[in-house]
């Protein structure tokens, strides 16, 4: 890791007014002066040749946050330094060293995607070629079409484009690969590995936590504006395989129950009945356990047609952390 983060920020605090929707159902989550806190003292830091994810629930406070890092909204607290410099007001020179790729695009509608791209390259000393740039993108074969009429996946394409083309030092991602089809995932995939061989520090954020799985070096987990875990992928993961695992089984029998199975072992298991006699029982499975499982089912008279210890994936240890429910 190196020694100098390219982004750093520290008990990053935002604040908006909440619509009254919302001053109505949560009057407990606004502040005295009645404001919302969307973000609540986030603090992370990025390093250059690395890709930081934050990741995060609908609403966790993700864009917000880039939004500050970026300098394109003003924190209400707590600190930021962006190659050294507050992005809020930051010079020229900075936001040239920084690419963005906004969640919605935020590109200009009428124009077509060639053109638009050239004209960004022409702010930049350094641009990339724009040709090779956009027939790696795929982006050549939508040029004839405005950026309004482009489908979901392909504005994404363009705007990462525009994001790459002044070969930036910190490239923000915002939920880079959401809508796009393989192909285009695995093209965006490959062009941040680039980049990050190129010692960019990347800063990606997403609640798909396949992309977070496959693309982090440092993981941050955000919820209600607030840090909540962080680590390397590896790390989140061994800390939650020493604590819950899953086993999934097939078995010739419809309606078994945790009772059937391990009665009486005392431990927060649950069993999920996933129709067609396949089970997936989960807790802090011990070799105890198991052999518990193989004399029920031996009792049961069940032969098992499958059975697999399942590791853990990123997206169990988020669902532990953020919860199940759907904010
Ligand atoms: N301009 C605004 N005015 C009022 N509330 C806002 C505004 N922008 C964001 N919020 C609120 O702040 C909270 C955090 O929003 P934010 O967009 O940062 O979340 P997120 O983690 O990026 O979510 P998503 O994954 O859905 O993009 C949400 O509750 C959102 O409604």
């Amino acid at each position: 890791m190196n020694s100098q983060p390219a982004l750093d920020i520290s008990d990053l605090v935002k604040e908006f007014k909440p619509s009254k929707d919302f001053r109505e159902k949560h009057p407990e989550a606004l502040t005295e002066a009645g404001l919302k806190r969307a973000v609540n003292g986030i603090s992370f830091k990025a390093y250059p040749g690395e890709v930081t994810v934050l990741l995060g629930a609908n609403g966790a406070g993700k864009t917000t946050t880039l939004a500050c890092a970026q300098g394109l909204t003003k924190r209400d607290g707590g600190t930021i330094s962006l190659l050294g410099e507050d992005p809020w007001g930051a010079s020229p020179q900075l936001r040239a060293r920084v690419g963005i790729m906004l969640q919605d695009g935020g590109l200009p509608q009428s124009v077509r995607p060639l053109p638009l791209l050239r004209h960004v390259a022409a702010m930049y000393a350094n641009p990339l070629d724009i040709s090779e740039l956009s027939q790696r993108l795929g982006i050549d074969s939508f040029n004839g079409t405005s950026i309004r009429r482009l489908s979901g996946g392909q504005r994404q394409r363009v705007a990462l484009a525009a994001a790459l083309v002044g070969r930036p030092d910190v490239l923000f991602l915002d939920e880079p690969s959401a809508g796009l089809d393989p192909q285009s995932r695995q093209v965006v995939f490959d062009i941040i590995e680039e980049q990050k061989q190129r010692g960019v520090a990347i800063v990606l954020t997403t609640h798909l936590l396949d992309d977070a799985q496959r693309l982090a070096d440092y993981v941050y987990i955000v919820e209600r504006g607030q840090n909540v875990v962080e680590g390397t992928v590896a790390d989140l993961l061994t800390r939650a395989a020493d604590e819950t695992k899953t086993i999934t089984f097939t078995v010739a029998r419809e309606n078994l129950t945790l009772t059937d199975l391990l009665s009486g072992s005392g431990q927060p298991f649950s069993l999920v009945n996933r129709g067609h006699g396949s089970y997936q029982l989960s807790g802090p499975l011990k070799p105890s356990t198991l052999t518990q499982l193989m004399r029920s089912f031996e009792q049961l008279d069940l032969m098992p047609t499958h059975l697999e210890l399942t590791p853990r994936t990123l997206e169990d240890v988020f669902l532990d952390i953020a919860g199940r429910e759907i904010r």
